[in-house]
Parts: C-alpha cells; structure tokens; sequence
C-alpha cells in the first residue's frame, strides 16, 4: 500500500480498517495454484445494476436516489452521504481508451511529477521504453545523495535510456546502475497534473514547475463536475492527481483535505479493471459503504462528502471479474497491445481538483 497517512493499533480497530481487510486480497496458498480467497460481495452496491434497473423500471434501491441534471448520463445519489455523486458509464469505451494512453503517455512527463522522481529524477519516454524493451541508466550517486536531501540533485538528470544490447558493453562502469522501463512501468504509482502536490508536505508546491491541466481533460472534468455544482457556477481544474494500481496494491482510507474550498467537487475517473471503493463517514469508526467501481465510472464528491474517508481495499485482476472487454475489443483494433497488455493487470484513476 502506498499514500497511508495514519498507522497503529488504534486503526485496526476501526469500523474503516475492518472493512478494508474484508475485502483486501487474501491468497489461498494451501492449493498448487496461488489463488485469491474468495470474498463475499454481497453488500457492495452495484451501480451498473441500479442503472439497469432504474433504465427499465425507474425502480431504486432505499437510500439511493437519482439527481437532474444536463448530462446525458444518469447521476446517482446516496440520501446517507449528502455530496456524494455516482455517475455509471459516464465514459465511452474510445474516451476510456483516450485517456488510459494519456494516463500512460503524457501524464508522467516532466514537468508532471511521479513516484519516480525522487529517485530517478524527471524520465521521459517511460512507456515507449518499456515497449521497446530498454533500460534507464542512472547515477548510483544520485540515488545514494537522493536519501539525504530529497530530490534537489536530481532533478537535473537528464534520461539515458540503453537498449538491451548496449548494456554489455558498459558492464565495467560501476558507478551506472540500469533498471529496466518495464519494471519502473510497473512501480508507477501516481504522476500529478497541473499544481504539483507535494507529498511528504501533504500540500501543493506552487514554486514547482507545472503545466496546467491539459484542455480537453478540464473540459471532461467541468462537464462531470456539473451536477456537484451550485447553479451557474463552474468547477476550474487546476490539479489533478492520476494513480496507478497494479496486482495487490491499494489506497487506504484518506480525506483529501488539502485543497481550500471543499465545496468544489473532486472529479474522480475510474479505467480498467474494476475495484472497491469504500466510501465512509467523518470518523474511521463510521461503517464504510462498499461500491463497485467500473471502467468509465466517474464518481464526484463535493461539499459534506469532502469530509468522508474513502479508500479502495481491492482491485480485480481476474478475466471475470475486471470487466474489461470493452477494452480489450478496442484496443485489438489498434496498435493497442501494449495498453492492453498494461490495462489487463491494471487500474488508473484520474481525479481532478480545484485547489483554490
Ligand atoms: O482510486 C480511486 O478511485 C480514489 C483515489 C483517491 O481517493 C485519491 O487519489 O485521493
Ligand atoms: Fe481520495
């Protein structure tokens, strides 16, 4: 797990730890093949199967509702969680796949900073190494000096990517270590939009270099962040944090509370494999509630819902249960293999804030 802000026995009593670890990924490893335990998912509200059911019948579950507004979307409430908006689908399969090669591509890119740069220092071209199989050569020193002053040498470096077969002929240089673009691929964390947070000061650095957040995705987000909006008034993108989940990892229960006028929603964009979400309560003690959350799902949370811890316990790798086909179809079409190959085992988030 990365981006935990509490630890300690306190939090493994709490009604938000306990519901993490029922759904977090156990493994059955009395059989051959290391398989997940299964889980039971019985209480985790499902919104593809509201929407259908309210498409049909205009039939909704207690404690859900459903809000007007301009999107030609459906836009689900919980009458618990005042501020809390839910929309289904709200994504076309090509937008899904527009902004998973974004989230691979541009995102990361310097000045954008990621879970990499501490270490490494700024790296361009990370996805395009990886598909062509090189390694990042970097300074051993650098990495050393990285521990005792964070970052300020190394943001210099500048990306010295190898081929494979370049790699024997510098075995005898022992001051250059090389790590392969696939496995720092792998490892990618998150990578910021726009104003850059800064993590170990939990704010955002606006003496950091940054772009702003590219138009076309502040133009999603504005047209999302519609209905958690006072009438009239238009939500501005200004940040925006994207993370990367693979095989294990999850985000444990966190307010984002950094931002100045909590009632401006986060704009969050749910793409690739399906995961849990749990929404809970002002206090860890409060019960979460469990939701599924589907490629293409964007999901707002504005004024009293800023307040809630909410984290995601699980993601679902399994053919049957990522729920990517959609996906897949497209991009087979495509030069898509390496996206695919990526999204198979992969969740991104993208969510979008208005810091002041
Ligand atoms: O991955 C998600 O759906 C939630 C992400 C989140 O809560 C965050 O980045 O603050
Ligand atoms: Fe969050």
């Amino acid at each position: 797990m990365y981006r935990s802000d509490v630890t300690g026995e306190y939090l493994d009593r709490t009604a938000f730890r306990k519901a993490e670890k029922k759904y977090k990924i156990y493994y059955d490893h009395s059989r051959k093949k290391k398989l997940p335990k299964p889980v039971d998912l019985s209480e985790v509200i499902d919104f593809k199967s509201i929407l259908e059911s309210f498409s049909c019948n205009v039939e909704l579950p207690e404690g859900v509702s459903v809000t007007k507004s301009d999107l030609d979307r459906h836009v689900f409430c919980l009458k618990s969680r005042p501020g809390f908006y839910f929309i289904p689908n709200a994504l076309s399969t090509e937008e899904q796949c527009q902004w998973i090669k974004e989230s691979l591509i541009t995102f990361p890119l310097p000045p954008n900073r990621t879970n990499h740069n501490a270490i490494y220092g700024p790296i361009h071209d990370l996805f395009a190494s990886a598909k062509e199989g090189k390694f990042l050569q970097f300074d051993e020193k650098a990495q050393e000096d990285d521990g005792v002053c964070l970052g300020s040498n190394v943001e210099s470096v500048a990306t010295v990517w190898k081929a494979a077969d370049e790699l024997g002929a510098l075995k005898g240089d022992h001051s250059r270590k090389y790590i392969s673009a696939s496995v720092l691929l792998r490892k990618l964390r998150w990578s910021t939009l726009g104003l850059q947070f800064d993590w170990s000061k939990r704010n955002y650095d606006t003496s950091l270099p940054h772009r702003t957040i590219p138009d076309s995705l502040s133009l999603l987000a504005k047209r999302m962040a519609a209905p958690a909006m006072p009438h009239g008034a238009e939500f501005k993108p200004e940040a925006a944090i994207v993370n990367y989940f693979g095989l294990g990892d999850m985000l444990g229960g966190h307010l984002d509370d950094m931002e100045q006028d909590w009632s401006k929603p986060i704009v969050s964009i749910s793409l690739g494999c399906k995961a849990i979400f749990l929404l809970g309560g002002k206090s860890r003690e409060d019960p979460p509630i469990a939701m599924f959350l589907r490629s293409g799902d964007v999901v707002l949370m504005a004024g009293e819902a800023r307040e809630c811890y909410h984290g995601v316990p699980r993601i679902f790798l399994d053919q049957e249960h990522a729920e990517i086909s959609h996906l897949e179809s497209l991009f087979e079409t495509e030069d898509g293999f390496p996206f695919l190959n990526y999204i198979r085992t992969s969740r991104i988030n993208i969510n979008i804030r208005q810091v002041f």
